[in-house]
């Protein structure tokens, strides 16, 4: 997979080159690429801001450094990308938003700042490529970059690859299968006894099935105490399930 990211802040991105995602991007599995949206300014002070119309507080960030910096980055003969524009106005990122964005060859992440950026960027990018506006929260940040972390983390764990077998990816919480959409429970590992607190025995018996009905046990109690929407959702689904063999 291909990911350009256009930033005004490109330094904010060194933690890809840490880790599992370092990796990656040295096993040539991902290629990140680093665009630092001055580059497109034309005056003397790679200004990328200006006031809003319409008034109101905050800055606005200005159509034509975006517009030049999305041609050069993603205008190239081909298949277009998908650009990728996290905001708090977009539609929620979930798991299952990061598995289908993880199937697609080429990701462009364009960081907003301030207030956002003109919306005449969004519909004339939509006139040559697929975009897409994420909100990773209901929260307000400075910028697009953490957010961009966020959703290339999220997304490159899913490439085949980039997780050893020791970080299986199989067992997340919002996987699916039997503990779909569930909260994972507690996990424990060596010691058996450590600070006057035992592991549950059911996880030393050996016995796979005890284990199994206790973790879809936990589960059940972290989501019904942390997220009892999500219970309320898995409900409606089973009953839909139920009516629909009926
Ligand atoms: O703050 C966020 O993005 C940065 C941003 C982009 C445009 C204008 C203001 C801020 C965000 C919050 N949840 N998901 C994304």
């Amino acid at each position: 997979m291909r990911i350009d990211i256009i930033t005004i802040f490109p330094d904010y991105f060194a933690p890809l080159e840490l880790s599992l995602i370092g990796k990656a991007r040295a096993a040539g599995i991902l290629d990140i690429r680093l665009h630092d949206l001055r580059s497109w300014t034309r005056d003397r002070h790679n200004t990328v801001d200006d006031t809003p119309y319409g008034g109101g507080p905050g800055m606005v960030m200005k159509p034509q450094p975006w517009g030049e910096a999305l041609d050069a980055v993603a205008g190239g003969a081909g298949a277009p990308p998908r650009l990728v524009l996290p905001t708090p106005s977009g539609t929620p990122f979930t798991q299952e938003r990061a598995k289908r964005l993880s199937d697609e060859p080429w990701l462009v992440f364009a960081c907003g700042r301030y207030e956002g950026i003109d919306a005449r960027v969004v519909a004339d990018a939509e006139r040559r490529m697929p975009v897409e506006e994420l909100s990773i929260g209901d929260y307000v940040l400075a910028g697009g970059e953490s957010a961009t972390l966020v959703i290339v983390e999220t997304v490159s764990r899913l490439l085949p690859g980039v997780l050893g077998n020791a970080e299986s990816a199989v067992q997340d919480s919002f996987a699916a299968g039997a503990m779909e959409h569930l909260l994972e429970g507690p996990v424990y590992t060596k010691p058996a006894h450590w600070r006057d607190q035992e592991v549950p025995p059911v996880l030393l018996s050996g016995d796979h099935g005890a284990v199994d009905r206790w973790r879809r046990h936990e589960a059940l109690r972290k989501t019904a105490r942390n997220r009892p929407e999500l219970l309320r959702e898995l409900a409606a689904r089973r009953l839909h399930e139920l009516e629909r063999s009926d």
